[in-house]
């Protein structure tokens, strides 16, 4: 078997049709090369978890499949999940146990040597930075806390590939990053093939070496940041009018420097053509006599991409946690 097939996943027309319900993944095709970071970004109900669940045989595909480290996840799901490793939304944790406890619980169940697994715990705890809190039951954890125990618990058996489902949702910034850079290291220090769902652009952007956007259940647009980036171009400019009446007016005055793009209810925005630059912009909206309450110029960013894929602006969700860990 090429290392590429052992480490690697390969998804070929996946497709995920629930009774009554969507066809939550539709026919998707995708690779992620070994020790490469794939981000899986779309809005809530795109089909990213549907998608996870299938490639770690949680869920069985109503059609197509994937090889995930070289094994077919319809045939060979046992091989798979003796792969994989997965951080998935609904962490298994039980608060009355200890983090200890639970590295304890985990390292049996996967088989590692009696000798070596309090070694292995302890080290993979050190590595998530809850060494200090071991010995505390997981109910006392915080949001951020109980998402890097899962990830601890997730890498016991060194995984070649690892699946996270959301693995930042409603955590503050400073524990969003510290896991980033755990994925990060995971990926460049071990070489660990990561599959990540996101509705987080900013974490594909940082994260990921390729990003697949998913909408609907299809794949919308897939490459690295900068290439999807680069894809969109130029910058925007978007205008706000003082006076609600004027939009059409402001939007004919941008129409000069480029095309439509979507913009907030009572605004209008342009991808600019190149050459053009915003004073220019300002002195055509100044010489029509528009007054303008806002005026800005957006650089493309992934958000840019989703926005010209689908139409639509991807919300980030809500942080739920107030304070650092
Ligand atoms: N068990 C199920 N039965 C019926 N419909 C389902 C089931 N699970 C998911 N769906 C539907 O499939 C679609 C995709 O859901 P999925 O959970 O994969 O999206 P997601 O991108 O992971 O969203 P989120 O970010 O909210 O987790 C949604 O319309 C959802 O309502």
């Amino acid at each position: 078997m090429s290392l590429a097939a052992s480490a690697g996943i390969e998804v070929e027309g996946l497709v995920r049709e629930f009774k009554n319900g969507p066809r939550a993944v539709d026919g998707i095709h995708l690779r992620v090369a070994p020790g490469e970071i794939y981000g899986f970004l779309g809005p809530n109900g795109a089909g990213k978890s549907t998608t996870v669940l299938m490639l770690t045989t949680l869920l069985p595909p109503t059609d197509g499949t994937a090889r995930v480290a070289g094994h077919d996840i319809r045939r060979e799901g046992a091989a798979v999940r003796a792969a994989i490793g997965a951080a998935l939304q609904e962490a298994a944790l039980d608060p009355l146990l200890t983090g200890q406890d639970h590295m304890r619980l985990q390292t049996t169940l996967q088989g590692i040597p009696k000798g070596e697994r309090r070694a292995r715990g302890d080290e993979l705890l050190e590595r998530v930075g809850l060494m200090d809190a071991a010995d505390r039951k997981v109910g006392g954890y915080s949001g951020g806390m109980k998402r890097r125990l899962d990830l601890a618990l997730a890498l016991v058996h060194r995984p070649r590939v690892l699946f996270l489902d959301e693995p930042t949702t409603g955590l503050d910034p400073s524990s969003r990053a510290d896991l980033w850079d755990e994925v990060a290291r995971l990926a460049r220090e071990d070489g660990t093939t990561v599959f990540l769902t996101t509705q987080y652009l900013e974490e594909a952007d940082v994260l990921a070496d390729r990003v697949g956007i998913i909408d609907k259940g299809g794949i919308v647009a897939e490459g690295t940041p900068e290439a999807l980036k680069a894809e969109i171009g130029r910058p925007s400019v978007e205008a706000t009018p003082a006076d609600r009446a004027d939009r059409d007016a402001v939007a004919g005055v941008l129409s000069r420097f480029g095309s439509a793009v979507p913009a907030p209810p009572g605004a209008a925005a342009v991808r600019l053509e190149s050459g053009e630059n915003l004073a220019e912009v300002v002195r055509a909206l100044d010489a029509a006599d528009l007054a303008v309450a806002d005026l800005q110029l957006h650089q493309p960013s992934l958000d840019d991409v989703f926005l010209a894929k689908t139409g639509r602006k991807l919300d980030p969700p809500a942080s739920e946690e107030p304070a650092a860990v």
